[in-house]
């Protein structure tokens, strides 16, 4: 295994145990308690760790912080990547809870998950947010016409379409991701690790959406 990887399953792996570690102190006083999960390249790890972590895995919901507007079974599906990882061993007894409906659209479909969402244990146990290259997380994409309503509305989830991704997205809105006990923050490279060093010397959210996010308080996970 190449240096890089084993560092990136090594911060996957310490993620996994704070994860599973936050489960396990809000089930001490609640009965039920919400993981909210993004998708793309980098969980992977992570998501594979947890999946063998000792936590009460019945009591546990989860969902993703955006998804992309296709069928579950597509490559690009944020919930087959949680459903082939997560989803397995210890933490198949969880119970996951998709962005996406039979709907043909993200702005069909919103309301029935928004509806789906109200139903969960908030306030999260635990948001881990992810990153693009372009300062995006979730599906806040500083190039889309709904950043604006993504980071204002009260609303769960907003519908987003972004001339640099090719799918219609569902992003949970910043209001909602922020409704959450602890939050991390899951990079890999050093791409990602200049963008983020961008993000905390300056403060146009619309430029880089990750400065949202970045005074929750956020604990950094990041490995070359
Ligand atoms: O599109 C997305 O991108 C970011 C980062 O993805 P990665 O492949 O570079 O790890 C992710 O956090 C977000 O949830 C996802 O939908």
């Amino acid at each position: 295994m190449k240096i890089t990887e084993n560092a990136r399953e090594q911060i996957g792996a310490q993620l996994a145990a704070a994860a599973a570690q936050a489960l396990t102190e809000d089930l001490a006083s609640q009965p039920r308690a919400l993981l909210v999960v993004s998708g793309g390249s980098t969980p992977l790890p992570f998501l594979r760790r947890l999946a063998e972590q000792p936590v009460a895995w019945s009591r546990v919901d989860v969902t993703l912080a955006d998804e992309r507007w296709v069928h579950e079974d597509h490559v690009d599906s944020n919930a087959r990547l949680v459903r082939e990882t997560l989803l397995t061993g210890r933490a198949a007894a969880a119970t996951f809870h998709s962005l996406i409906t039979s709907d043909p659209t993200p702005e069909q479909g919103a309301a029935t998950v928004a509806a789906r969402l109200a139903t969960l244990p908030w306030p999260a146990s635990l948001v881990v947010l992810g990153m693009g290259n372009d300062g995006h997380t979730a599906s806040l994409f500083p190039d889309s016409g709904e950043l604006s309503l993504a980071l204002s509305t009260d609303d769960s989830v907003v519908a987003v379409r972004a001339p640099s991704v090719s799918q219609p997205r569902i992003t949970l809105s910043a209001a909602r991701l922020h409704d959450a006990r602890r939050h991390a923050l899951h990079l890999v490279g050093d791409a990602k690790k200049a963008v983020l060093a961008q993000a905390l010397s300056g403060d146009d959210v619309r430029e880089l959406p990750i400065r949202a996010f970045l005074t929750c308080p956020l604990t950094l996970y990041w490995a070359p």
